[in-house]
């Protein structure tokens, strides 16, 4: 059993706030980092957070504070659960706060507009010489905070960070494996959003659970296609970062993705229905960032295309399906049988 030690979190929305709670009722001393002072005086005095995860309520002894300063103070392990959007400018913020070797922990499931930097690629270009891990898997912070048996990975190439992480989340209800391909189970995580939100739209259309199993093993070929190009280990899609979250986000009207799709399946525009989220669906800039990086790499992948089309051209959903359906029939298992005419 490793020591008692200091752990921060930076981001009091959904999934930051039941990681810090999960190490808090470990027994660990955490401090809770976010910008709005009602929220964290709530969470201090009520404990819970109204905005985020209503009816839940969490540790007495989880802290929140706005001060970067005094959360980051002599921490031993930091983990990140700020939107893709914002996650180089807070850890710039952090900085100065933060020990040269900090351990630094992503649990964001996203990619810098523009850059197509991974979370784990802006830490390492932000702090070159922390020890850098990334947290993903089919973990959705309701069922998390109603403690529902979950699992999920830590990926590094630090076994001290994955032994850490592991002893400060691991309970009776939360199991914490390990990896050391950081960019294919971060990979993972970010990918599946796009074809959540293909599911999310399948769904409002009534369509069936063929339909629905032919799309999400569709789409775990299209991201195993797209990790091989980008130069990931295709293996690590076969685990809980991958088919794992896959199913997961495909399924379950608690994704925030898959509400995305469900919005747009029911007629309603990109603006509404993020709108009528409130909270992140990284996805959606995700769909932009894979396309555009598909197409410079001339990586085959018709479901994003399709996608794209749909979300940010608003092409008719069933003349996108026609144009699928009827395109050319390819190799199930790309491993085993290779497309043909590559
Ligand atoms: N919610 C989940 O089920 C879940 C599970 C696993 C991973 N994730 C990932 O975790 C990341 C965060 O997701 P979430 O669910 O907590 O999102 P959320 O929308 O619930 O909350 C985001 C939080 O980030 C804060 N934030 C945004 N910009 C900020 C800035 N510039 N400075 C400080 N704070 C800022 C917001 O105020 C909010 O508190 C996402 O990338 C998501 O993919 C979420
Ligand atoms: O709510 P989503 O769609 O951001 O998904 C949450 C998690 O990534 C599920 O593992």
């Amino acid at each position: 059993m490793s020591q008692i030690r200091k752990v921060a979190v930076l981001g009091g929305g959904s999934f930051g706030t039941v990681i810090a709670n999960m190490v808090a009722e470990n027994g660990s001393d955490v401090r809770l980092w976010l910008r709005d002072p009602v929220l964290a005086d709530e969470i201090n005095q009520q404990h819970e957070n109204t905005r985020y995860l209503p009816g839940y309520s969490l540790s007495r002894s989880l802290l929140a504070s706005t001060s970067l300063k005094d959360v980051l103070s002599d921490v031993d392990l930091v983990f990140i659960s700020i939107p893709s959007q914002s996650f180089r400018q807070v850890i710039q913020q952090a900085r100065p706060f933060l020990k040269v070797d900090q351990m630094l922990v992503s649990t964001t499931k996203g990619i810098e507009a523009h850059t197509f930097r991974l979370m784990s690629e802006i830490l390492r270009e932000e702090m070159p010489s922390a020890r850098i891990g990334v947290l993903s898997g089919p973990n959705l912070a309701k069922e998390v905070a109603a403690k529902q048996l979950t699992a999920t990975v830590i990926a590094s190439e630090c076994a001290e960070l994955r032994s850490e992480v592991q002893a400060r989340l691991h309970s009776s209800y939360f199991r914490v494996y390990a990896s050391s391909d950081t960019y294919g189970v971060e990979l993972g995580g970010t990918l599946k959003n796009i074809y959540a939100i293909a599911a999310g739209l399948s769904a409002a259309l009534g369509m069936g659970e063929n339909t629905k199993s032919m799309l999400m093993t569709r789409s775990l070929a299209e991201m195993s296609r797209f990790a091989v190009s980008m130069g990931a280990n295709p293996m690590t899609f076969i685990g809980l970062a991958g088919v794992g979250d896959l199913i997961v986000t495909c399924m379950s009207p608690l994704s925030r993705n898959y509400r995305v799709g469900y919005a747009l399946g029911e007629g309603k525009s990109l603006e509404e229905a993020v709108e009528a989220l409130g909270q992140v669906a990284e996805g959606v800039n995700t769909i932009k960032q894979v396309k555009e990086k598909a197409s410079e790499m001339q990586i085959y992948m018709p479901l994003v295309s399709g996608l794209y089309e749909v979300v940010f051209n608003k092409a008719p959903i069933a003349e996108v399906v026609k144009m699928l359906m009827m395109s050319e029939q390819s190799t199930d298992v790309e491993f085993v049988l290779p497309r043909e005419g590559l």
